[in-house]
């Protein structure tokens, strides 16, 4: 048996289908454990989390929305809890035809004189509302009069507490199946469900927190078999950091760094692309740029070998320039892209042929894109490609639409290219060819400015460099990378508003959230 801490820190970072749910809890139950005794555990623990975070008697009225099946059998036990408590507790049950062990606690709640509404109008002048309607598995669109009382729930004030997920989610991809509860907080019940990840369920989720309820270890690892879905959770993240040197090292034994980007007109995308590649702690980091951009450069990174570069008539890097004796292979990574223009189509073909370890993003996956990205599958060195939603449907104009199902467009991705896929968002999803996805649980509007993305690739540039020697793998930096770029933009929102996190201030948050995660 794991020690509590180190099962929770596990539990913290699976994802789970709706499949893959139905799976585990079914192994649960045949090995024993009573249906309904897992409801009254389940059951039991949100009504003592409701109690301290909405405690009796600052709040009285509690609305209880019941639905037909477990996700509404869990909200009566709630219900019957809170009632006991001295709460007021109302429940709303617009389906008259209940599952077995629902419909039992049903005729015990209203047995307690809770009484039970066929309509929403009712619950108006509640303090709290859970909703227990649908929860995982749920597929089919919310019809009438259902989907006219969440909308009305909408124009109400008062928090909304969802417990498994907001009912009308669809639990893997995100999508509102046609109206969706929109929850102040969610309850997810004893694992992550993926849709809790995706982008497009954010406004309907509010906060989320994981209610553990001792789901076995074994039985998660008998139904995940790899590639799994993870969530980027700071021990995760933290384990994949080059956190402590060798006592005897020396600067190129802690990676070397070539960035290949700006232009003239894109000067400051070379800059904040060096800032973040400084604070990954890469031992040595040459920076490739169009030659009138190299006092810039210098003035800024003194520590860095700024090698400037012939520039074509606009001012893009017209070909690369490196110092003697050093071609593209002497380097442990390569990061390009930002600020380059167009014109340098010849310099990304360049790194593209050479075998070395390469982060391609912005103006780089604009010319990949019109490259094609068959040209990857070419490469024995792995290449990771950090698009936006526009980038990835330029470059992978086939893989599903990233404003849907991110896990299924990034997983696609990535198996057609056999690159590392890092798709940014709210909540950034990395693929790797193997089929392998990570999700970034937590990140900040903040982060939505021009250059933030140039920092990240910096960043995920600098770890590459440092890990090749180690043997972690590709698709691990790049997550840990996603994960400490947007804890250093929930840090500067902190401390700064989220008006105040420019990108070149969080390059400044990124060594003080690293030194405030690690202790
Ligand atoms: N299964 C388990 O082992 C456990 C389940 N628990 C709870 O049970 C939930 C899952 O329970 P269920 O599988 O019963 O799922 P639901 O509670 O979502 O109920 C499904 C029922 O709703 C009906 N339905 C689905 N969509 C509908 C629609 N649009 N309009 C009208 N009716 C619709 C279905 O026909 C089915 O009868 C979890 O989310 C969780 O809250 C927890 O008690 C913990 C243990
Ligand atoms: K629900």
């Amino acid at each position: 048996m794991l020690p509590e801490r180190s099962r929770r820190k596990q539990i913290e970072q699976v994802v789970v289908t709706a499949e893959q749910m139905r799976q585990i809890e079914a192994r649960i139950f045949a090995a024993g454990m009573p249906v309904a005794a897992l409801m009254e555990k389940v059951g039991g623990a949100i009504a003592r989390r409701v109690q301290t975070l909405y405690p009796y008697p600052q709040i009285r009225r509690v609305g209880v929305l019941v639905g037909p099946g477990h996700n509404g059998g869990d909200a009566l036990v709630v219900a019957r809890e809170l009632h006991f408590q001295g709460y007021e507790v109302l429940v709303y049950r617009p389906i008259a035809k209940l599952k077995e062990l629902t419909d039992q606690h049903a005729q015990y709640v209203k047995s307690l004189g809770i009484p039970h509404f066929e309509a929403i109008a009712p619950l108006q002048d509640c303090d709290l509302l859970i909703d227990g309607l649908f929860g995982f598995g749920m597929e089919r669109q919310i019809t009438e009069p259902i989907a006219s009382d969440i909308h009305q729930l909408d124009r109400w004030s008062m928090p909304i507490l969802s417990i498994d997920l907001p009912s009308g989610l669809h639990t893997d991809t995100g999508e509102v199946l046609g109206k969706a509860v929109k929850a102040t907080r969610t309850f997810c019940l004893g694992l992550w469900k993926q849709g809790l990840l995706q982008d497009r369920a954010l406004e309907y989720i509010g906060t989320a927190e994981l209610l553990d309820f001792d789901i076995p270890t074994a039985d998660i690892h008998a139904v995940l078999e790899a590639p799994k879905v993870k969530r980027v959770t700071s021990d995760l993240a933290i384990a994949t950091l080059p956190l402590t040197r060798p006592p005897v090292t020396h600067k190129y034994k802690q990676g070397h760094l070539l960035l290949i980007c700006g232009s003239r007109r894109y000067a400051g995308g070379a800059l904040l692309t060096a800032l973040g590649a400084r604070a990954s702690g890469v031992g040595m980091l040459s920076i490739a740029v169009p030659e009138s951009l190299k006092p810039l450069l210098n003035a800024q990174l003194p520590e860095a070998l700024v090698v400037g570069c012939p520039e074509t008539d606009n001012g893009a890097i017209a070909q690369l320039d490196l110092p003697e004796g050093t071609d593209l292979e002497s380097f442990q990574a390569i990061a390009c892209g930002p600020g380059l223009t167009l014109e340098a189509t010849p310099i990304i073909q360049g790194v593209l042929n050479n075998d070395c370890p390469l982060v391609l993003d912005a103006d780089g996956l604009n010319i990949l894109a019109i490259l094609g990205t068959q040209k990857l599958s070419r490469r024995s060195s792995p290449t990771v490609l950090t698009p936006h939603a526009g980038e990835f449907k330029r470059l992978f104009p086939d893989a599903p639409s990233p404003m849907q199902d991110r896990v299924s467009a990034v997983r696609e991705a990535a198996q057609t290219s056999k690159a590392v896929v890092l798709l940014k968002g709210a909540r950034t999803a990395i693929a790797n060819p193997s089929g392998q996805v990570w999700l970034n649980p937590e990140s900040t509007p903040a982060l939505a400015r021009g250059g933030s993305g140039d920092v990240l690739t910096g960043l995920l540039g600098g770890l590459l460099a440092q890990a090749t020697a180690q043997h972690i793998s590709v698709d691990a930096i790049a997550a840990c990378a996603a994960w400490w770029h947007s804890q250093a933009g929930i840090l500067a929102e902190r401390e700064r508003t989220q008006i105040g996190v420019d990108a070149f201030t969080l390059t400044q948050f990124l060594i003080p959230v690293l030194h405030q995660s690690v202790g």
